[in-house]
């Protein structure tokens, strides 16, 4: 089928693939739109325009188209669409899916300088190696009833990680358990993957009322805003009674330091910090955090399990660095040269937000094209990990590639345009360190306590995937861990 030329006052749009009457584009996406949008772009070109229903959507699927875009012209690119859905969930307030400008600028500094920088990552450190010992235990105590329900123990860690670094102390609110609340989280991160039809097609809005996404939308948000009311109006409480979190040398938390800021601003004269945006804010970091970490995670171990020649050499790794000491903690990871090599290359292959989503601010141009204001734009960052002509055997897993890589972490800065699962400019990802922080400690603490291997003597994971908020591996991992001890 041939592209159509498209004009916008006498400037060429990009082209566009045949669309259907009133849908557009919209049912050839199917439920992994990254790959329907790859095979898209190998007829129509790295930039394309897309109509979403009534919404018109550009995809870059080039690293020269998406240098352009989140470099050269990152202003022009830097907003982002707030759909009906993440307005309802997030207050209209938040941080992540805000428009550009100054609320969002205000809310990203104080992230980037209070939440997720690198001292107040490092001071999450604890928090990580503890629970990574908690996952350790729980595999060890599971492994004895046969295989293990990996999935469910890395799901867990990863909500673990992120809850205790925003809430502190959350044994009194029942989140430890999973239970109801991993079922409001499940149920949110549903909701912001699902988006909703009537949005995209008008006369298509009943659709979301029959399907019961309105109504899971209104319980999901009253859930969730309930539990943050109540740990806010609690550390409220302990700072009215002067006593602050971290007083006593303590973990400072993603509320208590929001409270502070709050505080600062407000002395300052001002009131924009509110609570209803720290509450936003919060919900960030768990929608941003937990999925993303868990779906790296999953798919690590999974091309391990495919790999088991790069799974020793990991292992010996691991187990040499380590020696004699019982438990890994954040000390040793500094030595664990090929783990970053696993993890860089499980990120090429299995970006969890394989779909960067931006909107344009003003008229901009893109490989010549013509890109009006407030046009949605999808970088498809999976497409660009595999462009043959950057990457070799672009399909194989070969954490090797990456050995002579002379700056390893500039794909977590988005420096590296061929490599972009934490997207690239001023909306680039602010929690990659945090997330690789809690990544590496967890591999290299499974790798170095067991050995792991497929049950009923299968040899490879299906790694078909299931779409969402964060891409993941459709079939639920379950391993055969065997204990390792160093004698
Ligand atoms: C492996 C884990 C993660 C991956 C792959 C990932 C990926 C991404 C991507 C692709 C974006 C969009 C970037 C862009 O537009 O250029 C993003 C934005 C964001 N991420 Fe992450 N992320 C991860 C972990 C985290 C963590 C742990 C947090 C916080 C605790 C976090 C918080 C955010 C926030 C707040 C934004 C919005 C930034 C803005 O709009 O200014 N992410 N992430």
């Amino acid at each position: 089928r041939k592209t159509s030329p498209s004009h916008a006052g006498g400037r060429s749009l990009p082209p566009s693939p045949p669309g259907f009457p009133l849908l557009g584009h919209l049912p050839l996406l199917g439920s992994l739109p990254h790959r329907a949008l790859l095979s898209l772009a190998a007829s129509h070109g790295p930039v394309m325009l897309l109509r979403l229903g009534r919404v018109p959507a550009v995809v870059v699927s080039s690293a020269d188209a998406a240098r352009e875009a989140l470099k050269t012209r990152d202003p022009a690119f830097a907003s982002r669409f707030r759909s009906r859905m993440t307005e309802r969930l997030f207050y209209g307030c938040d941080m992540a899916f805000a428009p550009y400008g100054e609320h969002w600028r205000r809310a990203r500094r104080v992230c980037v300088l209070h939440l997720l920088s690198q001292r107040c990552v490092l001071s999450f450190r604890r928090v990580r190696e503890q629970e990574a010992a908690a996952l350790v235990g729980r595999v060890r105590a599971a492994a004895r009833d046969g295989a293990v329900n990996l999935s469910d123990l890395l799901i867990s860690y990863a909500s673990s990680v992120t809850i205790r670094a925003a809430f502190g102390d959350c044994s009194s609110y029942g989140l430890g358990g999973g239970g109801k609340v991993r079922k409001v989280f499940d149920d949110l991160e549903e909701l912001l993957g699902s988006g909703t039809l009537g949005e995209l097609v008008p006369w298509l809005a009943w659709v979301d009322t029959l399907t019961g996404l309105d109504a899971k939308a209104t319980r999901t948000f009253e859930a969730l805003d309930g539990l943050l009311e109540q740990v806010i109006a609690d550390h409220r409480e302990r700072r009215r009674g002067g006593q602050r979190v971290g007083d006593d040398g303590g973990q400072r938390d993603f509320v208590d330091v929001l409270l502070d800021v709050n505080e600062e601003e407000d002395e300052a004269g001002g009131l924009w910090f509110d609570t209803v945006t720290i509450k936003a804010i919060v919900m960030n970091m768990f929608v941003g955090g937990i999925d993303t970490t868990f779906a790296s995670l999953e798919w690590a171990m999974a091309e391990l399990i495919n790999h088991p020649d790069e799974m020793r050499r990991l292992q010996e790794e691991i187990r040499a660095a380590v020696r004699d000491d019982d438990h890994i903690i954040e000390d040793h990871l500094n030595k664990l040269h090929y783990l970053k090599l696993v993890i860089k290359e499980t990120l090429r292959l299995h970006p969890p937000a394989p779909l960067v989503p931006r909107e344009t601010v003003e008229d901009a141009e893109l490989l010549g094209y013509h890109v009006p204001a407030r046009t949605r734009i999808l970088v498809n960052v999976w497409a660009i990990g595999r462009e043959p002509t950057t990457w070799e055997r672009a399909e194989k897993f070969l954490p090797e590639r990456f050995a002579e890589d002379a700056d390893m972490d500039q794909y977590m800065l988005g420096q590296d345009f061929t490599l972009l699962p934490f997207g690239a400019g001023r909306r680039g990802c602010p929690g990659a360190g945090f997330a690789m922080a809690s990544v590496e400690l967890v591999l290299a603490n499974l790798l170095y306590h067991f050995n792991w291997s497929l049950p009923g003597g299968a040899s490879m994971v299906n790694m078909d995937e299931q779409g969402g908020l964060a891409v993941r591996l459709k079939k639920t991992l379950h391993l055969v861990a065997m204990p390792w001890c160093s004698e």
